[in-house]
């Protein structure tokens, strides 16, 4: 990639995994909700991803995005989702673009699918034995608010692809949690993203051919309920972390 890579959100979670592993791999931009404590090794601005001003200067000279700023919460209010997650992303494709940014890839999430967990499946579901296996083509069907604002990303990435060919990728995130997948927490461990494995992921989506993709992104856990062979035949992903290979904080395996 020969110009820079903006990271929207970059002062999170999901933002501090990518960039543990991939900082020195990419000319990064970083979109921060508010200024920093310290001084970033990075180029960076701070603003909101509804002011249209912030984003135009956000998107401008970079070649892809990585789109993570938004509200995470499951419980989030429908203001909030509105504000921040739907006319956050719908303003950040509008400003990429008008900028000719190439590629787009959009944090979506395990919600925006949440309510396949009906009570009959559940909490078998969640086991290696069980065969529940959603695989990304399957429509959305979100569970709470949040959800839904997810979905609607996508579909808004959709509508900016469809209508101005711009190379757009949906990564529905799993649960992410550094060092050791979560503890007590089946349905955490059967979508558990480590953090190399999210940087890694996403570093596929900035260098693989695609144009439209829908794809889990979560490690590759024994347990599990969502597919990753799209992400290994579309972004060639081949994840080194597996749930299963953990008793709690230890690796066992
Ligand atoms: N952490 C996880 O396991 C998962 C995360 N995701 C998605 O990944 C993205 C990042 O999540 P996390 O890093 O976990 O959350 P986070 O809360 O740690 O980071 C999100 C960042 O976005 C910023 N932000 C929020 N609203 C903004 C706005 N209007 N303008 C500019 N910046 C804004 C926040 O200040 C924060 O720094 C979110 O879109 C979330 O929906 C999806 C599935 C799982
Ligand atoms: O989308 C998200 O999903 C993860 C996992 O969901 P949870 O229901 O198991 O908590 C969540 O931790 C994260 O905050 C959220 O953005």
């Amino acid at each position: 990639m020969d110009e820079p890579v903006l990271l929207t959100g970059a002062g999170g979670r999901v933002a501090e995994a990518i960039l543990e592993g991939l900082a020195d791999d990419y000319e990064w931009k970083l979109l921060l909700h508010s200024p920093p404590t310290e001084e970033p090794d990075h180029e960076f601005i701070v603003g909101d991803v509804t002011d249209e001003s912030t984003v135009r200067e956000a998107v401008a000279g970079v070649e892809a995005i990585i789109h993570l700023a938004g509200d995470p919460r499951p419980e989030a209010s429908w203001e909030s989702v509105l504000t921040n997650n739907i006319d956050g992303t719908q303003k950040m494709y509008e400003a990429a673009v008008a900028a000719g940014v190439d590629r787009f890839v959009y944090a979506s999430s395990n919600h925006a699918v949440g309510a396949f967990e009906t009570p009959d499946r559940t909490p078998e579901m969640y086991r290696p034995d069980d065969d529940f296996l959603l695989d990304g083509t399957e429509f959305p069907r979100p569970g709470n608010h949040y959800g839904i604002s997810k979905a609607t990303g996508e579909v808004i990435g959709r509508y900016y692809h469809d209508e101005y060919d711009l190379s757009v990728c949906n990564v529905r995130i799993g649960n992410l949690t550094r060092g050791h997948p979560p503890i007590d927490y089946e349905r955490g461990q059967a979508m558990w993203l480590s953090y190399p494995d999210c940087a890694h992921l996403h570093q596929r989506t900035l260098e693989a051919d695609y144009e439209f993709e829908i794809v889990y992104g979560i490690s590759d856990n024994d347990r599990k309920y969502y597919s990753i062979e799209r992400a290994r035949e579309a972004l060639d992903y081949e994840p080194q972390d597996n749930s299963a290979e953990w008793d709690g904080e230890q690796k066992v395996a």
